[in-house]
């Protein structure tokens, strides 16, 4: 619902990897909105929380979110790029703990921290939906990693 191209409901976010971060853009519109001209908070903790989980994918850990704090500190403007920006601070077992930014311009317009439990790939099969093919293999090397 956030990035997933086959989504036509899609928040319309892009991120690629880079050294180990994601580094996105999201251009919020009026289907966003909390008040006039603004993005609802909902909108951008979704976004958070799906750029925070993107760096499951450098990490090579499949994870879930366990809790989520998202601090507004100023506010977003509808039809703006935002620039995104998320990375691991710290593995600590399978506790991953991620940071970070939505930007707009230079001004931080929210942040976020998270913990995310690394589980095994077989987390998603109870809900007897098949797995995207591509997720096969994900997580191969994180034994390997500290
Ligand atoms: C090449 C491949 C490409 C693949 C490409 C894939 C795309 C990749 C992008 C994905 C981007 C999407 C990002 C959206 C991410 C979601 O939206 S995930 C959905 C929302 N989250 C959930 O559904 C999680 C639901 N919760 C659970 O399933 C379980 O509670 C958990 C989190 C797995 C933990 O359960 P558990 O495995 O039984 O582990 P448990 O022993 O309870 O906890 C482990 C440790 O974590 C701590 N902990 C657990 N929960 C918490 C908490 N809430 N607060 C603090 N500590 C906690 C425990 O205290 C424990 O600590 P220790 O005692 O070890 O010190």
């Amino acid at each position: 619902m956030v990035c997933g191209t086959a989504n036509s409901a899609n928040l319309g976010v892009t991120v690629h990897v880079e050294d180990d971060r994601v580094l996105g853009t999201v251009l919020l519109d009026t289907r966003h909105a909390g008040a006039p001209g603004f993005a609802h908070g909902g909108a951008l903790a979704a976004i958070m929380d799906d750029l925070l989980g993107q760096v499951l994918i450098p990490l090579d850990r499949p994870g879930v979110t366990a809790t989520m704090t998202v601090d507004f500190h100023a506010p977003a403007l509808l039809g703006r790029t935002m620039d995104l920006e998320a990375w691991c601070e710290r593995v600590d077992g399978r506790k991953l703990h991620m940071r970070g930014e939505i930007r707009d311009g230079e001004t931080v317009v929210a942040s976020g921290s998270a913990l995310f439990i690394h589980v095994d790939v077989s987390h998603w099969e109870t809900s007897g939906h098949a797995l995207p093919p591509h997720w096969a293999g994900w997580g191969a090397t994180a034994d390997s990693k500290p």
